[in-house]
């Protein structure tokens, strides 16, 4: 047995993120075309190179005005406008408003020269109706009324998407309206899964004695693909240090990031501690103080990232979210890597102490304006299940208390992305 197995120093989670984030680098670019870029995240910073509106629009469908015109018009007294032309949407006008002279005006085209103001249909008399050729104006206008200036919007040079951002529907409707066809975007990391034991069948087996389905490659997957990684699943791993050796360096041939779950403990067939006895990368941390997960490993392996997170299902997933999302984030230039953080109030008595911060997977509701949560269940490292449920992972500190029903406490939101 290896001296790595006991005897590890626990990192604080923080401490572990910082070094994890250390090691993050960008990667790199390509361009895709619009439709393709959903959920993407932008890899460099857009600004407007023209103004929206690009020329004057008339908010309403209507009869474009000088708003001097119709200063004695009232619903009783109408003033009678020669109407000029007719000016759908797309199209230029070719006349300039003169005074006593109105535009019939859609929504959304543009407003002639010599109008400041675009009076509603519905406040004027039917011009149809009149067979001179003018329109009856029925309400006095102000200056600008119904009209959008130009650059209203977004002027020349104002900045519009950053950097790392996700894109989604206000971005790509942005990105559209600029005419940015092709969108430069941070290639998705590839991340290879591995899950480690001999216990673990592949899911389209019967379930014989002693051994399970393995569910955390799947689990893991889901979460990659929602940080924005190509993940690709491994063969299940047996617990010989050799086989696992090999099987990694090939991975890392072609993966960015490597994620195996299991074996990272202290038991004898604790594979992943054999291989971090016998590899030549660089362990960053052998061990977190933070529950679940804490034997949770990570090394620099040929200059790519290997998180080692523990096999129960629940430290897998938490070990996940607080560690390799921020690494994935960081990776795709976001801003912010780690997991929001808010306050909220425990809905129930949280009696387990630990000597570690524990991050138990939670569920929220609002109550009152108040944000309240719960454990999402049974709060072992062990169970499954209750993943689904968890919206939040809740921060109770160390200590032998844990915290009462109605205490404030720290929680991070889970989140797709
Ligand atoms: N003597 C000690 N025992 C344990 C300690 C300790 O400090 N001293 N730590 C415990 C903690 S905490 C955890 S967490 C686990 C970590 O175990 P490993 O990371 O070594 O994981 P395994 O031993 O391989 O498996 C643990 C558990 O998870 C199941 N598993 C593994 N892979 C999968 C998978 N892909 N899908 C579903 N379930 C999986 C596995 O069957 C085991 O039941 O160690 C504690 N023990
Ligand atoms: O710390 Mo372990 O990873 O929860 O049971
Ligand atoms: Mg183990």
């Amino acid at each position: 047995m290896g001296s790595l197995r006991f005897g590890r120093r626990a990192v604080t989670l923080e401490e572990a993120q910082r070094q994890v984030l250390q090691q993050a680098q960008l990667m790199k670019t390509e361009e895709v075309p619009l439709e393709e870029a959903f959920g993407r995240r932008l890899a460099q910073d857009m600004t407007a190179h023209e103004p929206v509106p690009h020329f004057r629009r008339s908010g309403v469908d209507g009869y474009a005005v000088r708003a001097v015109d119709t200063t004695s018009a009232a619903a009783d007294a109408p003033i009678r406008m020669e109407v000029t032309e007719m000016i759908p949407c797309g199209s230029v006008p070719t006349k300039a408003i003169e005074p006593g002279q109105a535009s019939r005006i859609m929504t959304g085209a543009v407003v002639p020269e010599g109008a400041d103001a675009v009076i509603m249909l519905e406040m004027t008399d039917r011009a149809e109706d009149a067979k001179d050729g003018t329109v009856g104006i029925r309400k006095a206008m102000k200056a600008g009324e119904n009209i959008t200036p130009i650059g209203q919007e977004v002027s020349p040079g104002a900045p519009l998407l950053e950097r790392g951002c996700i894109i989604g529907p206000g971005e790509a409707a942005i990105l559209a309206t600029f005419g940015f066809h092709r969108v430069p975007v941070f290639q998705q990391p590839k991340v290879a899964i591995f899950s480690t034991g001999s216990e673990l069948l592949p899911v389209d087996s019967p379930l014989a004695p002693g051994k399970i389905r393995g569910s955390n490659s799947y689990m893991l997957a889901c979460q990659v693909k929602g940080a924005g990684g190509l993940p690709q699943m491994m063969p299940i791993l047996p617990d010989e240090a050799e086989v696992v050796e090999k099987q990694l360096l090939a991975a890392l041939e072609w993966a960015d990031i490597v994620i195996t779950t299991g074996g990272v403990s202290v038991g004898d067939k604790d594979v992943l501690v054999d291989l971090f006895e016998r590899w030549d990368g660089t362990l960053l941390f052998n061990k977190v103080s933070m529950r679940p997960g804490s034997p949770t490993s990570c090394g620099m392996w040929h200059g790519k990232p290997l998180f080692a997170l523990s096999g129960n299902p629940g430290a897998s997933y938490v070990g996940f979210e607080l560690l390799v999302r921020p690494f994935m984030k960081a990776s795709l230039g976001a801003n912010h890597p780690l997991l929001p953080e808010a306050e909220a109030f425990l809905d129930v008595d949280y009696s387990k102490g630990s000597a570690y911060p524990r991050y138990v997977r939670g569920t929220s509701r609002i109550e009152g304006g108040m944000v309240k949560v719960r454990p999402a269940g049974l709060d072992k490292s062990s169970i499954m299940v209750s993943i689904k449920d968890a919206d939040c992972l809740i921060c109770i500190p160390s200590g032998g208390r844990g915290a009462a029903q109605g205490e404030k406490v720290r929680i991070m939101w889970l989140s797709e992305n």
